[in-house]
C-alpha cells in the first residue's frame, strides 16, 4: 500500500477526507427511481380500440389483478404538492385571504404539503354547491362562511349556539368552476401519479343533491347526450381524460395501455355499466391472495386507444347507471359507481425496460339520505337503507383509519364498497376526497356530518408505492444497488489513493461479469436463463459489496495512520519551534 500518495501531513486533509466518509452514499436517494421513471418518454400504442362499439362488444375479461405484477411493488416516497400554489395565489382574495370574487380558497398549511415524507395524509377538499332554485323561493338563511385558508365556518341554528369552524386542504366556494376543481383540487397530481404506476382514486362524498356527480361528470344528462368534450359544463372525469392524454402525448418513448371499466353498487350488487345485460346479473367480488386486494370477477374491461374511447366508456356507463328521483334530487344516483382507467407503462429505466401499473378510480358515491326529508317508500326506501348502511360501514372504516394510535381491525369486508375501496383507503394508494356540501339551513345537519367526516378522513395516512412487474422490479433494484456500489468504490478508491493495490481495472473486470443484454429483449427470454441473469446480477452485488467492506477496511486503517502521522507531525512541529525559541 502506497502512503506515499496519501498527503497526510496537511492538517485539512484530515477533515476533507473525514467530510467525505460523511457524505459517501451509502443508499441511492430515494427519489431517484421515481425521477428515472417520470423522465422517461411514451407513446400510446393500445391493442384494441373501442371507440362507439363498446354495445357491440360480447367478450368479458377478467379483472383478477395478475399476481406478478403487484408482488413487486417498490415503496416510494411521496411525490410532490397538491395543485399549483401559484396559480391560487395569484387569484383575487380578500384581506382574510378568502376569495370573494374568486371562489377557491386553499390552506396554507394543507398537510400534503411535505415533498419528502414517507407517509403522506389523504387529500381532502371541499366543494360547496349554489344555493338552488327550491332554497332560493323558500328564501333559507345561507349558513357557511369562508374565512380563507381553507377554512369554513357553519353557523349554528339557535342563538348563542357558537360557529363550528372546519379547515382543509382547498374549498371551492358556490362559484368555483369545474375548470377550478381540475385545476386546484389535486386531481392533476393524481393523474400524474397514476401515470408513473400508483394506484389513485378520487371520490366525492356528500349528502344527497349537495352535487357529487355535478362534481364529477357535470349536469344531468350532459354526457349520455355526447356534449362536445370542451364544454364547459364537463365534470372532473372528463377533464382528467383530456389532461391524462395530455400526459401521454408529452412522453413519446414510452408505450402505454389504457384499459377501463365502470361498474356501480346497486343495493349491494356490484353491476357491470358496461355490459350490464337485460338482467344485470350481479358480479362476484373476490379476495385474491397473490396481490392481497379485492377484485371484481368478469368485470368487462375495455382497451382505449383514444380520448373518444374513454369518452364513450364514461357515456356507456351513465347511460347504464341508476337513477331514481326523490323530493330533494330529481337525478339522484341510486348507486356508488366505480369508473377505474388502468394505466400500463412499459418504460427503460436503469437499462432495463419495466413496465408500471398505475389506475385512476373515479368514485361517486350516493349520497346520505335522512328518509324522513326525501319522503323515499317502497323502492327507493329500499335504495336509501343500502346506500346509508355502506356509508356507515365506510364512515367506521375512516374512523378506525384515521386514528393514529388503534391498529385494529378494520372492517373492509362488510360491504362492497369497502371491499372496492380498501386498496385506496388502506395507504398503498393516493387518495382524494371531495366532500360536497350544501350551504343552506336545511342540510345543515347533514352539512357539518359530512364536513365531520371529512376532517376524519384528512387525518388518514398513506405511503403509496409503485406497481410494477415483480422481475422488473428485482432486476431494476438490483442494478440500482449495483450502480450505487459502483459509484461508492471509485468514490472510496479515488479517496484513499490506492491504485497500486485495488486497481479498478481488476475489479471491474472481476465484477462486471453481467452480460450486457438487450434489455427490450428481456421479456422474450425463456425462464431458465432470466434466473441466470438474475443470479448474476446477485453475485455481482454480492462481489461489489464485499469490495465495498474491503475498502472501508483500508480507509479506515489509512485513516488511523494518518491521524497518528497528524499528530506525529504536530509534535515535532512544536519540538522545532521550542529548539528555535
Ligand atoms: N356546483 C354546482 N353548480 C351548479 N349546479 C350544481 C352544482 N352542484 C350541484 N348542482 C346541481 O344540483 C343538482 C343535484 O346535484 P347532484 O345530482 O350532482 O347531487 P348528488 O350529490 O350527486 O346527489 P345524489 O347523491 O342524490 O346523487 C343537480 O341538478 C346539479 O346539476
Amino acid at each position: 500500500m502506497e502512503l506515499t500518495n496519501l498527503r497526510l501531513f496537511h492538517p485539512k486533509n484530515t477533515d476533507m477526507v473525514y467530510r467525505q466518509r460523511q457524505a459517501t452514499p451509502m443508499k441511492a436517494p430515494p427519489t431517484t427511481l421515481s425521477k428515472n421513471l417520470s423522465r422517461s418518454a411514451e407513446t400510446l400504442v393500445a391493442t384494441t380500440r373501442c371507440g362507439k362499439e363498446i354495445k357491440t362488444r360480447k367478450a368479458r375479461s377478467t379483472e383478477q389483478p395478475s399476481a406478478n405484477l403487484t408482488k413487486g411493488a417498490l415503496v416510494l416516497p411521496s411525490l410532490g404538492k397538491w395543485g399549483d400554489e401559484d396559480s391560487l395565489k395569484s387569484r383575487s382574495r380578500n384581506g382574510s385571504g378568502s376569495s370573494r370574487t374568486g371562489s377557491v380558497d386553499r390552506s396554507t398549511q394543507g398537510s400534503t404539503n411535505n415533498l419528502n415524507s414517507d407517509e403522506d395524509n389523504i387529500n381532502v377538499v371541499v366543494r360547496v354547491r349554489p344555493v338552488n332554485d327550491k332554497e332560493l323561493s323558500l328564501r333559507e338563511r345561507n349558513m357557511l362562511e369562508f374565512p380563507g385558508k381553507g377554512q369554513i365556518i357553519c353557523h349554528g341554528t339557535a342563538s348563542g349556539q357558537k360557529p363550528k369552524l372546519f379547515s382543509y386542504n382547498v374549498v371551492f366556494e358556490p362559484a368555483a368552476t369545474q375548470e377550478d376543481v381540475l385545476e386546484y383540487s389535486g386531481i392533476k397530481r393524481l393523474l400524474e401519479m397514476a401515470v408513473e404506476g400508483f394506484s389513485c382514486t378520487a371520490f366525492c362524498y356528500g349528502q344527497t343533491g349537495s352535487g357529487k356527480t355535478h362534481t364529477l361528470t357535470g349536469p344531468p344528462g350532459l354526457v349520455e347526450s355526447g356534449a362536445s368534450p370542451h364544454s364547459p359544463e364537463h365534470g372532473l372525469v372528463v377533464r382528467s381524460f383530456v389532461y391524462l392524454f395530455q400526459l401521454i402525448r408529452d412522453r413519446p418513448d414510452c408505450h402505454f395501455i389504457l384499459k377501463a371499466s365502470f361498474l356501480e353498487i346497486y343495493n349491494e350488487k356490484v353491476i357491470d355499466l358496461l355490459n350490464p345485460g337485460s338482467s344485470r346479473k350481479p358480479l362476484q367480488v373476490r379476495w385474491s391472495k397473490e396481490s392481497r386486494s379485492f377484485y371484481v370477477e368478469n368485470l368487462f374491461t375495455v382497451d382505449c386507444e383514444q380520448l373518444d374511447d374513454l369518452f364513450a366508456v364514461l357515456e356507456e356507463g351513465m347511460r347504464n347507471r341508476s337513477v331514481g328521483a326523490h323530493a330533494m334530487n330529481a337525478h339522484s344516483s341510486r348507486s356508488h359507481s366505480l369508473l377505474s382507467v388502468r394505466v400500463r407503462r412499459d418504460v427503460r429505466a436503469r437499462d432495463v425496460a419495466c413496465s408500471t401499473l398505475g389506475k385512476i378510480n373515479f368514485v361517486d358515491l350516493a349520497g346520505s339520505e335522512l328518509t324522513k326529508r326525501t319522503h323515499s317508500t317502497g323502492k327507493t326506501l329500499e335504495e336509501a337503507n343500502n346506500i346509508n348502511r355502506s356509508l356507515m360501514v365506510l364512515g367506521y372504516c375512516i374512523a378506525q383509519l384515521s386514528d393514529g394510535k388503534k391498529k385494529g381491525h378494520i372492517p373492509y369486508r362488510d360491504s362492497k364498497l369497502t371491499k372496492l375501496l380498501a386498496d385506496s383507503l388502506s395507504g398503498n394508494g393516493v387518495t382524494l376526497m371531495i366532500a360536497c356540501i350544501a350551504p343552506t339551513k336545511s342540510n345543515l345537519s347533514e352539512t357539518i356530518n359530512t364536513l365531520r367526516y371529512a376532517a376524519r378522513a384528512k387525518k388518514i395516512k398513506s405511503k403509496p408505492i409503485v406497481k410494477m412487474d415483480a422481475r422488473d422490479a428485482l432486476i431494476l433494484s438490483l442494478k440500482r444497488e449495483v450502480e450505487v456500489l459502483q459509484a461508492e468504490n471509485d468514490h472510496l478508491r479515488s479517496a484513499i489513493h490506492v491504485h497500486s493495490d485495488y486497481n479498478a481495472d481488476t475489479f471491474s473486470q472481476r465484477n462486471r461479469s453481467t452480460p450486457s443484454i438487450e434489455t427490450n429483449k428481456l421479456y422474450q427470454l425463456p425462464q431458465s436463463e432470466l434466473v441466470d441473469l438474475v443470479q448474476l446480477h446477485m453475485a455481482e452485488n454480492s462481489a461489489l459489496r464485499q469490495e465495498n467492506t474491503e475498502l472501508f477496511v483500508i480507509r479506515d486503517q489509512l485513516l488511523r495512520d494518518q491521524e497518528l502521522l497528524s499528530r506525529e507531525n504536530e509534535r515535532l512541529l512544536k519540538k522545532l519551534e521550542d529548539v528555535n525559541s
